[in-house]
Formats: structure tokens, sequence, C-alpha cells
């Protein structure tokens, strides 16, 4: 039995809706999660965070062992104590971190061992070390396996090199886990490009068993297209019963074709980053809000939104704030962002529910993209 029930209420072609039900609180699917890389959703307050309806946020591994060192954060009562964020939290395992952020770094059978970005100081990685970190120390009620993300092209043997590392440690998560009632683990599924690689990844999951699964190797640069070809057939090698994790996506479109495909989860840094630079996400597209012609526009982002980002200051003025360099244009951006994708994936449950996924999914593409 699962430790976190998932329950599909409706489906609609590949796509699903429903509820995955946590000790800390329901997570309705189609779910964004708003990434709080450093134990904070960058310049939001978890209320306004609250507020937009994320159900769950994502925290790194590899930033937290860094700093504030995750014993510390132990010792300060968990992560959920610490950041005053009391619903759920999936932490990813640190491994991708470290190939995209830190300094020397070095992966073998047994560990990845790496420089700080922050002071320099060296770190070790392993499977059992990242499943402490995450699960005994921040405390986190998802914790991601320990795997290798490989970069964007790859060979095919090299990808299977990476895709069978992974599988490997995914066995060494699962009995550094164990079995526990509060917490789950998911396992990630890898094999870049190659179908063959995703099919053969996926088989070794569901061997060891997990309580979800994600799908690692892609956002890295392959593009929308490439993605979407290989989620054509890579969420169907996946338990049906089990939520399945796109990790590190994506775009308010991409969103979307995935949720087609049969994806449940998602998270980016998208809408936060994206936000403190002034571009704002909305249902007909990005608009850069530096723009001169938004100087005089007495408009606010989306009238219709209940965010009081979207829906209460005008573009002129959070064009303002953006030009006078001002903070409180990247909080409010920030939060009118997530609560954008926050909207999309509420209209996207409803539209499964109601069986019209395939008209709203067309309408979407012709507004958000129409330009
Ligand atoms: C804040 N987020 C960007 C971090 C969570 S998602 C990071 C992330 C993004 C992408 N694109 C691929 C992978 C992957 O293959 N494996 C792991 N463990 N994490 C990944």
């Amino acid at each position: 039995m699962a430790a976190f029930p998932f329950e599909i209420e409706a489906t609609d072609g590949k796509a699903r809706t429903g509820v995955l039900k946590t000790p800390r609180g329901d997570i309705r699917t189609p779910a964004f999660m708003p990434v709080g890389t450093a134990a904070t959703v960058k310049a939001m307050t978890v209320d306004q965070v609250k507020d937009t309806g994320a159900d769950i946020i994502l925290g790194n591994t590899y930033h937290l062992m860094l700093r504030p060192s995750a014993e510390r954060v132990k010792r300060l009562g968990g992560l959920h104590k610490f950041m005053r964020w009391d619903k759920p939290i999936l932490t990813d395992s640190g491994g991708f971190q470290v190939m995209s952020l830190s300094g020397i770094s070095k992966l073998t059978e047994e560990a990845v061992t790496f420089s700080s970005h922050v002071d320099g100081s060296k770190h070790v990685l392993t499977p059992e070390r990242s499943i402490e970190i995450q699960a005994d120390l921040l405390g986190s009620d998802i914790v991601m396996q320990l795997d290798e993300c490989v970069a964007w092209p790859a060979e095919e043997a090299r990808a299977r090199k990476g895709m069978e590392l992974s599988a490997r440690w995914a066995k060494r998560s699962k009995d550094a886990f164990g079995t526990r009632d509060t917490q789950v683990l998911f396992g990630i599924q890898q094999g870049s490009t190659f179908e063959n690689l995703r099919r053969e990844s996926s088989e070794r999951l569901r061997e060891i068993g997990f309580d979800g699964y994600a799908i690692g190797g892609l956002a890295v640069g392959e593009g929308h297209q490439a993605m979407c070809e290989v989620l054509d057939y890579a969420p169907g090698f996946l338990p049906e019963d089990r939520p399945r994790y796109l990790m590190g996506v994506g775009k308010p479109i991409d969103l979307v074709e995935a949720v087609a495909r049969g994806v449940d989860m998602f998270d980016c840094v998208l809408p936060t980053r994206s936000g403190r630079h002034g571009q704002a996400w909305t249902w007909d597209g990005p608009i850069n809000l530096k723009n001169a012609k938004y100087a005089e526009d007495e408009t606010p982002l989306d009238p219709d939104s209940d965010c009081p980002a979207s829906r209460d200051y005008s573009k002129a003025y959070l064009r303002h704030l953006f030009k006078a360099e001002e903070i409180l244009g990247q909080v409010l951006l920030s939060w009118h962002n997530i609560a954008f994708f926050q909207a999309l994936t509420a209209a996207m449950r409803a539209a499964i529910a109601e069986g019209r996924f395939e008209q709203f999914r067309r309408d979407f593409a012709a507004r958000h993209l129409g330009g």
C-alpha cells in the first residue's frame, strides 16, 4: 500500500486529474510546484505563495547542504518549521545542481564529490547521504533518488551509462530510504532521447518500486519539439496509478503539452526567475514590462485574477518599479507569475474533469502563442 494515496478523479485522453494525499495536505494534479531553492520561493512570503493556490513547493538538497547546512536546518526544527511552510515539500536530490552549479565535481559509482559554489568547501553526495539529508535532516515529504542527468545531446552509449548508473543509485536510494509512513520516495527515469533506454529505465524502476516516478533528463536544452517527442512515449512506460513528475519544466505551453501526454507534476524556476527580470506570463503570452509601450498603460496584468499582484496594479506602475529597480517590482511580478501558473494548472484540472481538455489545449495555444 503506497504511503500517499493517489486518486485519479478523471481522465481525458492521456491527461489525468486527481489528488495526491499527503499527511501535510492534498496536492491537486496537474500540479505546478513553485521552486523554493534556498528555503524561500524567491521574493515571496510563504503567505503569498499559499495565496496563489500552490499545494506544494520545492526545496533543494544541494543549496541547503551548503548553506546553512542540513544539520543546522535539522537543529532548527526541519525545513517546514525553518521557512514556515506547513504544506508538502518535495526536495530534489542534489546531483543535477552539482553538475550545473558547483565548481570542480567528480562522479564515480560511489558518489558525486564537488566543491561548493558558495565557499569552495569540499562535499560528497552519495545516494545514502542524499536520502539522509532530504528525509532525516530537512524532513521533506517527497524525496527524490540521487540520479545522473546526462547532458543533451548525448550519444546512446553515454546516455545508457547514465541511465544504468541512475538505476543502480535508485536501488541504493530505496534501500537507504527504507519504509516510512509519512514520507515517500520517487524514482527518476533517465535515458535522454532514446526510447529503448527510457523503456529500460522504467522497467528497472518498477522492479525496485517507488511511490511516484519522475521523468528526468529533459528540459536540458533539447527544445519543446524534441521534449514532446520523448513525452509521446516516456510517461506511458511508468505505472499509470502513480504520480508522474516532469522535472524542471517549464513554459506554459510545455505544461499543457506534457499534461496532454500524461504528466501530473511540474517544477520550474521560470515564473520566479523571469518575474525578477520584468517578464510577466499571461493568457496572451509573455510580455516584457520594461517595454515603453506600458509607460502609461493603466490596465492590470489580469483584472479577472484573484491575485492582488495581477488585479490591483497597473502595468505603468509595474514598469516604473522595474525602471527604478525597486524591489517591489520583483515581488509583485514573481507573485503574479506564480499565480498565473497556478491558474493554468487549475484550468487544466477543470478541463480534464469536464472532458474538454482537447478544446482547452487548442484554445490555449491559439491565444497564448497567437501573437
Ligand atoms: C529547482 N528545480 C530546477 C530543481 C528541481 S528539478 C531539477 C532537474 C531539472 C531537470 N531538467 C532534470 C533533472 C534530472 O534529470 N534529475 C534531477 N534530479 N533534477 C532535474
